[in-house]
């Protein structure tokens, strides 16, 4: 088979990126953004580090805030496949939100192959049940990265975003149908049968639901790297076009000179476009 069309080279991010060689790009990502959140963790926004949320190894999340009183809260889910990363490198996103009065979250959460995803996504819900019941925060926005985003996406029903207050929902470089993973190495930890991958798609699952009955709105925000493999542009563009199809308000951008991970290593930066864009949408 032809390398570019196979679903191991296009879900492989680093193969994507045009600044360096792949087999650095993750290990440069990775200090980037360890970096910087260590930085956030000693700084004065950092309210409260592993507050624990379900019983799971990793289930504690990171609190930033200017203000105990800031309406509105972004909640960050970081990517890895499900299988890698943690919340203790994932606060790259911070300051210019805090910095503009929203109180940012930064969960961690367990991963594979000790959990399986559909734990993971249970443990999602166990997150947003202790965000509203036991810390009462309101006007909770959701965003995630890459398989972050799944995460995210997998909480978009209105069984499930209206109980939790949910606003709106922050979609960046996203994972929405699980299929094409099936036959891939990242596949290895995760164990998903093609069951599973039909089951925990957003793609599979909100095509079987009419939402234009519902009342109650929320907006998306579906957006991508120019340098994003195409595959991951084609699983943003359907996903948008599905829920705008639903619909759910929704708005769609692909951000230009950026990959997989400089389109999350610049919310750093108050003049991001992405940054500035989350900011005007909360
Ligand atoms: N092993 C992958 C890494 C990867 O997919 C990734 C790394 C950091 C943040 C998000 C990622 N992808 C999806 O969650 C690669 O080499 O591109």
């Amino acid at each position: 088979m032809d390398e570019k069309n196979d679903n191991e080279f296009l879900y492989t991010p680093s193969h994507w990126c045009k600044r360096m060689k792949p087999n650095l790009v993750v290990n440069k990502h990775i200090e980037i953004v360890q970096s910087i959140s260590e930085k956030m963790k000693e700084s004065r926004y950092c309210k409260s580090l592993n507050i624990r949320y379900g019983p799971g190894d990793r289930q504690l999340m990171d609190i930033y805030e200017n203000s105990p009183t800031s309406e509105h809260t972004f909640v960050y889910i970081h990517g890895g496949y499900w299988q890698e990363l943690n919340k203790d490198i994932s606060a790259y996103c911070t300051e210019p939100l805090v910095n503009a009065g929203i109180r940012v979250i930064i969960p961690g959460y367990d991963l594979a192959p000790l959990v399986t995803l559909r734990n993971i996504v249970e443990e999602i819900h166990q997150l947003l049940s202790y965000i509203k019941i036991c810390l009462k925060y309101k006007n909770i926005w959701l965003g995630g990265h890459s398989a972050g985003a799944h995460l995210a996406a997998s909480m978009i029903h209105p069984a499930v975003h209206e109980h939790f207050s949910i606003k709106g929902f922050i979609l960046i470089s996203g994972i929405f149908d699980l299929s094409p993973l099936l036959e891939t190495t990242i596949n290895i930890p995760l164990k998903l049968n093609k069951n599973d991958c039909l089951e925990l798609s957003p793609l599979n699952i909100l095509n079987k639901f009419d939402f234009s009955l519902k009342t109650n709105s929320i907006k998306v925000f579906v957006v991508y790297a120019e340098h994003d493999s195409p595959a991951f542009h084609n699983q943003s563009s359907q996903f948008a076009k599905l829920l705008h199809k639903i619909g759910i308000d929704i708005l769609e951008e692909r951000i230009t000179e950026v990959d997989h991970f400089d389109i999350v290593e610049n919310l750093s930066n108050n003049n991001y476009s992405l940054t500035k864009h989350i900011i005007n949408l909360i």
